[in-house]
C-alpha cells in the first residue's frame, strides 16, 4: 500500500533521514521506533507531505506521491493523527469530529454559507458519520459534551474518530501514546487493536517501544536517520544493532 524508497532529507547539511526504504502492506500495522533524534518525525512528515524529500520515491496505492501536497495525499486515503493534537474549545465532542469534514461534502462551502437545503442534508450526513466514528472509539456518551472537558486519553480517541471519518485506507499515527498514563495507554492500545481487527492499515511512529511491539505486525527501527532493523517485534527486540542503539542513548 505504501512504499518509501531511498528517501533522504537533510537540514543544514545534516541528514535527518538518510536513504530510508520501507513498505507497509495492506491490513498491516507497521511500527517505526528509534531513539531520540533518530528521524521518526521527519520520516512521518515526509510520508504525509508536510516535508518534501531531497531524494527518493514515495508511492501510495500505486501512485507516486512524493511531490503531492498533504491535502492531495489525504484525498487519496491517508488520514493523520498528529502528535499532541488539540481539541477545539467551545465545541462539543461531536462538533469536533464534524470539523474538517465539510470540505469533503458535495454541497461545499457556498451552500453552507448560504444555508441552502443541500447544506442541511449534508449537515445531517456529517453528524451521522461523526456519530458512527464516535461509537467506534467508544465516545458515544460524550458526544454532546464540551470536548475540552475530556481527559487526555479520550481526547486522543477523539482525534482517532476524526481521522476515521475520512474512511482512510492508511491511518498514520504520530506518537499516539505520548503524554498518556499507563491506563490510558492500555485503552488506546486496545482501540488500535480493534481497528487492526477491522482490517485497517496503520503506520505508527512511536517513542514507546512496548506500545509498538505489542501492536505492530512489523517494526522498523531508525537510528541516526537510517533503517537499522526491519522485522517482527520479536526479531527486532533481539537484534544487537537495536540494543546497541538504545543502550547508546541510555548511557
Ligand atoms: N526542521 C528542522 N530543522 C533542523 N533540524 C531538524 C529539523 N527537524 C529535525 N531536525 C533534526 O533532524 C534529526 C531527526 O529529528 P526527528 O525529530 O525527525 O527525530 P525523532 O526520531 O522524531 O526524534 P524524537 O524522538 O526526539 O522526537 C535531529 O537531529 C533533529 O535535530
Amino acid at each position: 500500500m505504501l512504499t518509501v524508497t531511498g528517501v533522504s532529507r537533510s537540514f543544514g547539511g545534516v541528514y535527518a533521514v538518510h536513504d530510508v526504504t520501507l513498505g507497509v502492506a495492506e491490513g498491516e500495522v507497521c511500527g517505526v521506533i528509534g531513539p531520540n533524534g533518530a528521524g521518526k518525525s521527519t520520516l512521518f512528515n515526509l510520508i504525509t507531505g508536510h516535508l518534501t524529500a531531497d531524494r527518493g520515491e514515495i508511492s501510495f496505492l500505486g501512485r507516486r506521491v512524493e511531490r503531492l501536497a498533504p491535502h492531495r495525499r489525504a484525498r487519496l486515503g491517508m488520514s493523520i493523527v498528529f502528535q499532541a493534537a488539540r481539541v477545539f474549545r467551545g465545541m462539543t465532542v461531536r462538533e469536533n469530529v464534524m470539523v474538517g469534514m465539510h470540505g469533503r461534502t458535495r454541497a461545499g462551502f457556498v451552500s453552507a454559507a448560504l444555508r441552502l437545503p443541500r447544506h442541511h442534508h449534508d449537515e445531517r450526513e456529517i453528524a451521522r458519520a461523526a456519530d458512527t466514528a464516535l461509537t467506534r472509539v467508544g465516545l458515544t456518551e460524550w458526544a454532546d459534551r464540551p470536548a475540552d472537558l475530556l481527559p487526555i486519553g479520550q481526547q486522543r480517541a477523539l482525534q482517532l474518530a476524526r481521522a476515521l471519518c475520512a474512511r482512510p485506507r492508511l491511518l498514520l499515527l504520530d506518537e499516539p501514546a505520548s503524554g498518556l498514563r499507563a491506563g490510558e495507554r492500555e485503552h488506546l492500545a486496545a482501540l488500535v487493536e480493534e481497528l487492526r481487527a477491522d482490517g485497517l492499515t496503520i503506520l505508527l511512529i512511536e517513542h514507546d517501544v512496548a506500545f509498538v511491539t505489542r501492536l505492530a505486525d512489523r517494526v522498523v527501527v531508525l537510528d541516526l536517520g537510517q533503517v537499522i532493523a526491519d522485522g517482527s517485534p520479536a526479531e527486532v527486540r533481539a537484534d544487537p544493532l537495536v540494543l546497541a542503539a538504545y543502550l547508546g542513548q541510555a548511557s
